[in-house]
């Protein structure tokens, strides 16, 4: 008899049941396990609230944890992005996969670049992080914000209601949106949300080592070092998904190196700070990211990142 598939939990949107077939065909292929998806309805995907009013992070992620508490599912894929930081009790992150393109893509009307686009035009994003960021480089611009999925975002530009908006190119590559993606955001201009582009495996801790543990086939070493350090940056200034840090490291020539911005909403103060280390054969490569992090994230306090952080939580969305 063949074994019973397993249950991978996934939100609705086309995003999330893309990103979550893409992992289960690949965890087939590398282990043999046949895996079935569960529609799992989250409040972060049917609430009218604006993301920054909501209160708490992981909006997108409660309802799939309380699935793996509750035995419904066997496993969950997550955009890693939308997870906060602080271990869920119970849980363990089984793998982290591969990263996508990690960059902020912008899709604009009449194929605009980001520097051609005309003084005052409207840009949607409902991310502090990307406002900050795009402020800080086109003070010029006003700023929209929006919610809903990416197709609902892309809309609001073909219908002329906005200029522009700006998306995660991985996402819109998830979603068969790439040709509506008119420039490219490099992380000289923009730093991506920590983990933007890596999907992470989540499941009961209790199962990881046992009956689940043929899951770390999908597990990447490099992504996973590497968005170890973005988060840790994230988790030290005490920060959520919805604050205005970006930060983002790559694994090049034995090295992890890691850059990170807080950046004030108005896009008038930031504290930019970058850090390497040597990846080492003795030593694990989670640890020295997350000793990275760390430290850079204590550098940028330094500076005064954690008031522009709290500054920008405590004031109006
Ligand atoms: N917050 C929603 C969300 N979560 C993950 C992605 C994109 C895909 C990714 O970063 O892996 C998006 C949409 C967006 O930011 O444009």
């Amino acid at each position: 008899m063949a074994p019973a598939p397993a249950r991978l939990g996934t939100r609705r949107s086309t995003m999330a049941t893309t990103q979550s077939r893409q992992v289960a065909d690949t965890i087939t292929a590398r282990t043999g396990v046949p895996v079935e998806l569960e529609l799992i309805t989250s409040y972060g995907d049917i609430t009218r609230a604006h993301l920054t009013q909501l209160g708490g992070t992981g909006v997108f992620v409660n309802n799939l944890r309380d699935e793996l508490l509750g035995g419904g599912i066997d496993f969950a894929v997550h955009s890693l992005k939308d997870l906060p930081t602080a271990p869920a009790a119970g849980l363990t992150l089984i793998a982290v996969t591969e990263r996508d393109d990690p960059r902020d893509a912008l899709c604009a009307r009449d194929g605009r670049k980001f520097s051609d686009l005309p003084a005052g035009a409207t840009v949607g994003t409902g991310s502090p992080r990307r406002v900050a960021q795009l402020a800080a480089l086109r003070p010029d611009l006003s700023f929209v914000p929006i919610r809903g999925n990416a197709e609902t975002r892309l809309g609001k530009v073909t219908s002329g209601e906005l200029d522009a908006v700006v998306l995660a190119y991985a996402g819109l590559a998830r979603v068969g949106r790439l040709d509506d993606v008119t420039d490219v955001f490099e992380a000289e201009q923009v730093l991506p949300a920590p983990g933007q582009g890596a999907l992470a495996v989540e499941c009961l801790a209790a199962r990881a080592a046992a009956d689940l543990a043929y899951l770390t086939a999908v597990d990447h070493g490099p992504t996973r070092a590497a968005v170890t350090a973005e988060r840790v940056v994230l988790a030290e200034l005490e920060a959520g998904c919805a604050a205005p840090v970006g930060a983002y490291a790559e694994c090049h020539d034995g090295r992890l190196r890691l850059r990170a911005a807080v950046v004030a909403p108005d896009g008038t103060r930031a504290v930019r700070r970058e850090r390497s280390a040597a990846l080492t054969q003795d030593t694990d490569p989670v640890d020295t990211a997350a000793s990275l992090g760390r430290e850079l994230a204590r550098e940028m306090i330094g500076e005064g990142a954690d008031r522009i952080v709290a500054d920008a939580a405590g004031g109006a969305a």
